[in-house]
């Protein structure tokens, strides 16, 4: 498991939240709403399951913060397992489950419900993808819960698709797939897997679309995990490795888009004689953070703020600087399946647009001979290539190769021997790929200035 941040998650308001109406108090004679019979015959797991994919759908929580917020606190260990599973997967899946529920639809350009499409995404994703789940259960519960969401006219529909869906032989992958097709079986925009077709090539598109859908796995990059080293994705950890060799005598360090203080912690482990301040826009964040670094002794001495780092007007110099901008987010989709059904392609030059103001001001912070890592966690050259190029040119400052870096890695016993990274060194630049380099996919640029 990874070491997640406490997260404070928004706890909706009743009236927020769409849950199914399950209370064991409601008056028989209210007879818009479901009988109390109903509630006994839903999980608590796929209540809060239910309950968490609404919000989600609504943009009024991310599924992380839901998933270790009081809603499922009050679940047994069994109980949480089985909405975390459902919450995550229904998400993955999403996509490809709404095409193959829409060719079962009577006219399947209906527009659902969304407590009804839930209902029947929940349903078909156990039917599809959770083999210890009973397919009566599966059934049976997605039914209740269309019914207890105040949608009792639907429940017969939900019934017979659900049952053609069980009867129906699980999808196959086909041997001549399009990127269109190969898209919406593993739950993908299509636009997007184009797009990742184009810039990376077909067989790096289908990888990476397939790494999407399996649950983020413990890393096996390096030869020490855990332990006194946060448990993060290997690429993340990778960019945070190349930071620290590319400057291992730096006195001063900044992280200017520190938290949630990932890649913080190896910085301050890796350089032990320097002054680490780290630094995020966001005071929430920050905190979460801060309470994260008191875990570690070693991360006693790091320095903490909320700064704006493209807007700071501090002059301190410093000689290593790790740019971990925010982004799309692209390359973790693994560990953030939503991420997908609310990206649109304009997203990426409003990203860029922020992207290359936080690292024109932080190169401005960057001494004589100091180097300074741009990466971020997207697939989208608009977030990574194209920034740095458009901030690079023209300026004293210029890009020194990773390679070099990560050989440094692997002879220094960090990274283990066969890591497989060849593949991940493009124009001198980090560039992992989900499914290609069995990490989330990171970018990272290191640069010097003159
Ligand atoms: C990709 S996350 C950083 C992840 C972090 N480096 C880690 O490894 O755990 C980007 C962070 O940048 C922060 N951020 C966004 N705009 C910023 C700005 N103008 N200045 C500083 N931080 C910013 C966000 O709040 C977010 O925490």
């Amino acid at each position: 498991m990874k070491d997640k941040p406490n997260r404070g998650a928004g706890k909706p308001t009743p009236r927020q939240s769409a849950a199914p109406k399950h209370s064991a108090t409601r008056k028989r004679s209210d007879s818009a709403r479901p009988a109390p019979v109903v509630a006994a015959k839903i999980s608590p797991a796929r209540v809060a399951a239910f309950e968490i994919l609404t919000l989600v759908g609504q943009g009024k929580g991310h599924s992380d913060e839901l998933l270790h917020s009081a809603r499922t606190e009050v679940l047994s260990p069994e109980d949480r397992n089985l909405a975390t599973a459902l919450v995550m997967g229904v998400l993955r899946w999403q996509i490809a489950l709404d095409a193959r529920i829409r060719l079962l639809l009577q006219r399947p350009e209906q527009r659902l419900a969304e407590p009804v499409a839930i209902a029947l995404r929940m349903g078909a994703f156990q039917l599809l993808h959770l083999d210890r789940i009973p397919a009566h259960a599966a059934l049976s519960e997605s039914v209740e819960l269309c019914r207890a969401a105040g949608e009792p006219h639907a429940t017969g529909m939900v019934n017979a698709i659900l049952r053609k869906v069980a009867a129906a032989q699980k999808p196959g992958k086909r041997l001549h797939e399009s990127v269109a097709a190969f898209a919406e079986r593993l739950g993908h925009p299509q636009w997007l897997v184009e797009r990742w077709a184009k810039a990376y090539g077909r067989e790096a598109a289908l990888a990476i679309c397939e790494a999407d859908q399996r649950e983020p796995a413990d890393g096996v990059m390096f030869v020490e995990n855990g332990g006194d080293l946060p448990l993060i994705d290997d690429g993340s950890r990778l960019v945070a490795e190349i930071a620290a060799a590319a400057a291992p005598e730096a006195r001063n360090v900044w992280d200017c888009c520190a938290a949630p203080g990932g890649k913080t912690l190896v910085l301050a482990k890796r350089l032990a004689s320097a002054e680490v301040m780290a630094t995020d826009v966001s005071p929430k964040r920050l905190a979460q953070m801060q309470a994260r670094l008191r875990r570690y002794e070693y991360a006693e001495r790091v320095k903490s703020a909320v700064v704006d780092a493209a807007t700071s007007k501090d002059d301190a110099r410093f000689d290593l600087i790790l740019c971990d901008v925010p982004c799309s987010g692209t390359g973790t989709l693994a560990a953030n399946p939503e991420i997908r059904h609310r990206l649109k392609v304009e997203e990426f030059a409003r990203q860029a647009e922020r992207q290359k103001v936080i690292l024109a001001a932080a190169l401005k912070r960057l001494a004589p001979g100091g180097r300074l890592v741009y990466s971020t966690c997207s697939l989208e050259p608009e977030e990574c290539e194209q920034v740095v190029e458009a901030v690079v040119a023209g300026s004293d400052v210029r890009r020194l190769e990773v390679g070099p870096l990560i050989a440094q890695l692997k002879d220094r016993g960090v990274l283990r021997r066969d890591a497989e990274l060849s593949s991940a060194v493009r124009d001198g630049a980090l560039r992992t790929l989900p499914g290609v380099n069995g990490c989330d996919g990171f970018f990272a640029v290191v640069l010097e200035r003159g």
